[in-house]
C-alpha cells in the first residue's frame, strides 16, 4: 500500500479507505466469528464505492482461496472479533505497615487503580486509550491482555464476541509493547521469515509463509528496508529508522493474522511524522477489520484525528468512550468548549491531569467529569452494548491449558533457532572482529613477554606464570565476552518464549552449538598456536595439542559461569558487578598464588570448585613432566631445581592427578552450565 515513509504524508491526513466490508458488513456486537476475509470481497468497491486497494494489490491466494475469481488479501484477519469490558474493578494489595515509622491509617487501605471501568471496540475500530499519567491505561492493557498483573485482585468480566475470555485471550490477539526487542543483527527480511516460521500455523506450507512475509513487506512499508539491518541503537549498531522498527513490530503480529491488536504506546520515542507513520499503520491494520487498542501520550492533532474513537482515562475511571467527534461534543455539552485550533487531545489531558499542588481541587473536578460521562447517552450507549454473561466468575480461561503453547514442533523450532542464532553471530562485531583481534594481540604480548623461554632455574618461574597466565586470559577474555552480550539478549529470548515462539531448550541448545566453533575451540587454538611456541613450551606437537585442548575446555567451563551469572543477572551491569568478586576466590586457589597445600581448611572447597586449580596442574604436568634435565648454573645460591617432577612437586602437582583434573574441568563445564540452564527456565518462567 505504502512503500516508504516519504509518500506517507498524503495518506496520513485522509482517512483510509475503509474496506467495504467493514463497512457495510460490520458483525454486529455479539455476533460472533466470521470470515471478514469473505465479507470484504463481496463488500468491496461494489458497496461503498470506496477503493479497496488493500485488496485489490495482493497477489496471493493463500490462506481464504478465492471469492468469485477474485484473489484476496493474505492480510486480512480471519475473523470478526469484538472486544468488551465490564466493570473492571482492579485493587492493588496495602502496603506493608512499617513497625519503625508511624503511618497515616489511610496510606495502608488497599489502593483501588481501576474502578469499574467498562468499553467495548469493534472490529474495524482504531481505539486511542488516553489518559494523564496515573490514570489507568497499563492496568488496563494489562488487565485486557492477561499480562503482568502482579499482586492485584482483578474483578470483571473481559469478553470476546459475547464470550469470556481469560488466558486464552493471547491466542486470538497480538500485543505490540511499548520497547521494539530485536536481534539486531539480522535483516528485516530475515527477522520476519523467522517470525513466520514459528509463529504462524503449522499446517501452512513454507512457500505460503514466504509468501505471506512478502506480503506483509509490502503492506507495511518496509520493501525499502526489507535487506536492510535491524540495528541495535543501545550497542551503537546502525539499521533501520524508529519509525520502521515500530512498523517491523507490527508486521511481526501481522503475519500471524491477529484479528484483536493491543499497542502500548506504539509513538512514544518518535518524531510527530514518524508517530504519523506509525499511526497511519494502524489505521490500515484495523481498516482490514482488525479491532485495535493503542494507549498513546500526547498525540498531535493529525495523529488525534486518525483514531476512529477514544477512550479517555482519569483516576481509574473512565471519562469518556465514543467518537473523537462525539469527544468534542461531549465535553461541550458539560461546559467544556475545546478551543478551535487547539489540540483536542491536549485539551483532554489538561482537563483530566492532577496538577501538583492543587491534588484535592483536580480530583473533584475529574470526579465531576467522571460522573457527567457515566450519565451521558455515550455511557448508556457502552452499558446497551454490554450482553450479559452468564459466568460469574473472573476473567475465565478456555481451553488454553491443555494445547501446547508453540505452533512449531521441536525439530522446526531447532531448525529456525539455529538459522537465526548463526545469522546473528555471523555479524556480531564482538564475536567476529573483536574477539579474534583482542585474542591475536594478547597472544602475541604474551608471546614476546615471555619469548623463547630457556630451561634454567629463573625460567622456571617465568615459565609457571606464563600458564597460569593462558588459564586467566582464557578465562577473562571469555566470561567478560559472554556476560557482555548474553543479557541483552535475554529480554528478546524471554518475549519471543512468551509469544510462543520457541523452547527454552531449544533457545539454549542452539546458541551453546553456533557459539562453540568459533568463539570457543577455534580461537583458544589460535591463541595456543601463538604463544605456545613463541614462549617455547615443551616442543612436541602432542604436548601443544593437548596444551590446546586444555584451554579449550578452559574456555568452555568459563563459558558456563559466564551463562550461569548471566541468567540470574536482570542485566549487564550487575553482571559485571558481581562476576568478579565469584571469580577472584576461584583464582586465588589456583595454586599460584597459594600452594595448595597451604590453603586453610576453611576454603579448601573453593579449590574443588575451581577449574584455575585443575587447568593449572594439566597445563604444568603437560610442560614439566617429561623434562629431566634442568640447568643449575655453578655459583647458584639456593638449591637448583633439575628435574621437571621437582617443579610439579614444588607446586604440590602430581602426574597422576592429570586425568582427574581433566573429568573434573569436566564435570564443572556441564554443572554450570546447567545451573545456567535452569536459571533460564527460572527467568521464563518468572517473567
Ligand atoms: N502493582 C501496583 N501496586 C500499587 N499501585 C499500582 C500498581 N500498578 C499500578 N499502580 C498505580 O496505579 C495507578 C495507575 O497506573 P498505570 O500504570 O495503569 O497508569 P498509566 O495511566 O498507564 O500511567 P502512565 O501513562 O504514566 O504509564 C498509578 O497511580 C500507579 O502508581
Amino acid at each position: 500500500m505504502y512503500d516508504d515513509e516519504n509518500n506517507m504524508t498524503d495518506k496520513v491526513n485522509t482517512k483510509t479507505p475503509l474496506i467495504g466490508g467493514s463497512l457495510s458488513n460490520r458483525g454486529g456486537f455479539g455476533q460472533g466469528k466470521r470470515d471478514y476475509a469473505s465479507i470484504s470481497i463481496r463488500g468491496s468497491n461494489d458497496q461503498t464505492g470506496a477503493s479497496s486497494s488493500y485488496i485489490a494489490e495482493s497477489p496471493i491466494t493463500y490462506g481464504h482461496g478465492r471469492d468469485n475469481g477474485r484473489k484476496t488479501s493474505v492480510l486480512l484477519p480471519t475473523e470478526q472479533l469484538s472486544l468488551t469490558w465490564c466493570d473492571i474493578e482492579v485493587t492493588a494489595p496495602p502496603p506493608k505497615r512499617k513497625w519503625f515509622k508511624k503511618q497515616d491509617p489511610k496510606t495502608l487501605l488497599p489502593k483501588r487503580i481501576l474502578r469499574r471501568v467498562s468499553g467495548y471496540v469493534e472490529p474495524g475500530t482504531l481505539l486511542a486509550v488516553m489518559g494523564a499519567s496515573g490514570a489507568g491505561k497499563s492496568t488496563l492493557m494489562n488487565v485486557l491482555t492477561y499480562r503482568n498483573r502482579g499482586n492485584l485482585t482483578v474483578e470483571g468480566h473481559v469478553m470476546i464476541n459475547g464470550q469470556p475470555v481469560g488466558r486464552s485471550i493471547a491466542s486470538s490477539s497480538a500485543y505490540v509493547q511499548q520497547e521494539d526487542l530485536f536481534f539486531g543483527n539480522l535483516r528485516v527480511r530475515e527477522h520476519l521469515i523467522f517470525q513466520a516460521l514459528l509463529r504462524m500455523d503449522s499446517h501452512i506450507p513454507k512457500k505460503g509463509r514466504m509468501e505471506r512475509v512478502e506480503e506483509v513487506i509490502r503492506e507495511l512499508g518496509l520493501s525499502k528496508c526489507a535487506n536492510t539491518i535491524i540495528g541495535n541503537p543501545a550497542r551503537g549498531i546502525k539499521g533501520i529508522s524508529g519509525g520502521e522498527m515500530k512498523r517491523l513490530s507490527f508486521a511481526s503480529e501481522v503475519l500471524t493474522n491477529p484479528p484483536l491488536m493491543f499497542c502500548d504506546e506504539p509513538t512514544s520515542g518518535l518524531d510527530s511524522f514518524m508517530a504519523q507513520s506509525v499511526v497511519a499503520t494502524l489505521q490500515h491494520l484495523a481498516a482490514q477489520g482488525r479491532t485495535i487498542l493503542c494507549t498513546i501520550h500526547q498525540p498531535s492533532s493529525e495523529v488525534y484525528a486518525m483514531f476512529d474513537r477514544v477512550l479517555l482515562m482519569a483516576e481509574g475511571r473512565n471519562a469518556f468512550l465514543g467518537s473523537t467527534s462525539d469527544a468534542l461534543r461531549h465535553f461541550s455539552n458539560i461546559g467544556h468548549t475545546c478551543p478551535t485550533n487547539y489540540n483536542p487531545a491536549d485539551f483532554y489531558i489538561q482537563k483530566l491531569a492532577i496538577e501538583p499542588g492543587k491534588e484535592q481541587q483536580c480530583r473533584e473536578k475529574v470526579e465531576k467529569l467522571c460522573d457527567a460521562y457515566d450519565q451521558s447517552i455515550f455511557a448508556k450507549e457502552v452499558y446497551d452494548k454490554m450482553k450479559p454473561s452468564e459466568s460469574k466468575g473472573l476473567l475465565e480461561d478456555h481451553n488454553i491449558k491443555s494445547r501446547s503453547p508453540y505452533k512449531a514442533s521441536w525439530f522446526a523450532q531447532f531448525r529456525a533457532v539455529m538459522w537465526r542464532t548463526y545469522l546473528d553471530n555471523s555479524r556480531e562485531p564482538m564475536i567476529i572482529r573483536v574477539r579474534t583481534v583482542q585474542t591475536v594481540i594478547i597472544a602475541l604480548i604474551i608471546g614476546l613477554v615471555f619469548l623463547q623461554q630457556p630451561y634454567d632455574q629463573d625460567s622456571i618461574q617465568n615459565i609457571n606464570g606464563c600458564l597460569f597466565l593462558f588459564i586467566t586470559n582464557m578465562t577473562f577474555a571469555n566470561l567478560f565476552a559472554v556476560i557482555q552480550v548474553f543479557p541483552l539478549e535475554l529480554p528478546v529470548f524471554l518475549r519471543e518464549h512468551f509469544n510462543g515462539m520457541y523452547r527454552t531448550d531449544v533457545y539454549f541448545i542452539c546458541k551453546n552449538l553456533v557459539e562453540l566453533p568459533y568463539q570457543f575451540i577455534i580461537l583458544p587454538i589460535v591463541f595456543t598456536a601463538i604463544t605456545y611456541w613463541m614462549v617455547g613450551l615443551y616442543p612436541y606437537f602432542v604436548n601443544f595439542c593437548i596444551c590446546a585442548g586444555i584451554l579449550v575446555l578452559v574456555c568452555n567451563v568459563s563459558v558456563s559461569f559466564g551463562y550461569m551469572i548471566s541468567t540470574f543477572s536482570p542485566s549487564v551491569s550487575v553482571a559485571l558487578a558481581i562476576a568478579p568478586p565469584l571469580i577472584v576466590p576461584l583464582l586465588l586457589f589456583g595454586g599460584l598464588f597459594l600452594n595448595t597445600s597451604d590453603i586453610p581448611v576453611y576454603f579448601i572447597w573453593l579449590q574443588y570448585i575451581s577449574w584455575f586449580k585443575y587447568g593449572y596442574e594439566c597445563l604444568t604436568v603437560n610442560q614439566w613432566q617429561n623434562i629431566d634435565d634442568i640447568e643449575c648454573p655453578a655459583n647458584y645460591s639456593v638449591p637448583c631445581i633439575t628435574d621437571g617432577q621437582t617443579v610439579l612437586a614444588s607446586l604440590s602437582f602430581s602426574a597422576d592427578n592429570f586425568m582427574m583434573d581433566i573429568y573434573l574441568i569436566l564435570v564443572l563445564l556441564v554443572v554450570y552450565r546447567l545451573i545456567a540452564y535452569i536459571g533460564l527456565v527460572w527467568r521464563s518462567q518468572n517473567k
